[in-house]
């Protein structure tokens, strides 16, 4: 083949290229099934496009993600002021109790309103775990406030022997936590990586704890499956929020409950 007909046919394959991503774009933004929610103000620049975010894979075992920007400054700012005056001191539920324990748990919790931005945050986090049949709901999205000292000690999201299912996925985002020192997340079994790159988003010098410690970057999100894919739940994903020494840190949970899982029978 020429070098002159070489050419064309790249000129061609990027053109097909940029128009097989602007249609698959056109598709998820506007037209498809997904489109944000019809919100006709512009107030506060909470409507319009989707924010675009940035995923990276930090782990493949348990699956791991790290997304940057997965809610907007407009949109945190929102959150908060709907949360705001309907925080109550928060649970935890051994074996099916209720109970506040505050040995093991110290911060308090808002379940949010399902506004229009709600909705549409949810649509998001909804599209970004893929389409995994109709058992699987995300359940009320809950804010998390920690105050200096407030922690919540290492545990799984998983309960692993409800009858009516269990969570399998957490995408927990940072809503406020630029200003304070502690309260990063902490996942004491992952291995901690080697490329000095992480750092920006992972404690590397003086973390005292073992393992891997998420940042509690504003607007940041750590997604992670809590099964293996068989559906055994994952003893890796055990992790904690580190105590807050400084400032405020404020998080969202987005949890996926499916609500047809059962425990495999054998293997993981
Ligand atoms: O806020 C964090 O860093 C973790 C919170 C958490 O694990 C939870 O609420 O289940
Ligand atoms: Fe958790």
């Amino acid at each position: 083949m020429s070098l002159r007909k070489t050419s064309i046919n790249v000129l061609i394959a990027l053109t097909m290229g940029y128009i097989a991503l602007f249609s698959h774009d056109h598709l998820f933004h506007r037209s498809g099934p997904n489109a944000p929610e019809n919100t006709s103000t512009s107030a506060a620049g909470l409507v319009g496009d989707e924010p675009s975010y940035d995923v990276q894979i930090f782990s493949r075992d348990p699956l791991i993600l790290h997304i940057r920007d997965f809610v907007s400054r407009a949109e945190i700012n929102h959150l908060l002021k709907i949360s705001e005056g309907t925080y109550e001191p928060s649970k935890v539920y051994p074996e099916g109790n209720h109970h506040i324990n505050r040995l093991s748990r110290v911060s308090e919790s808002a379940v949010l309103p399902q506004d229009p931005i709600v909705r549409r945050i949810k649509k998001r986090a909804q599209r970004l775990q893929g389409w995994r049949g109709n058992d699987t709901v995300l359940e009320r999205l809950k804010v998390q406030r920690y105050a200096v000292n407030g922690f919540y000690s290492w545990h799984y999201d998983w309960h692993g022997n409800l009858p009516e299912g269990d969570r399998v996925t957490t995408l927990l985002v940072y809503l406020v936590g630029n200003n304070c020192t502690g309260g990063g997340t902490n996942f004491p079994r992952l291995k901690r990586p080697e490329d000095p790159r992480w750092c920006q988003i992972i404690e590397c010098e003086n973390d005292e704890y073992a393992g891997v410690t998420f940042k509690p970057i504003e607007g940041t999100a750590v997604f992670w499956e809590n099964m293996h894919p068989n559906g055994s739940v994952h003893y890796d994903v055990l992790h904690a929020a580190l105590p807050v020494k400084s400032g405020q840190k404020v998080g969202l949970n987005i949890w996926g409950f499916d609500l047809g899982w059962k425990a495999p029978s054998v293997g993981r």
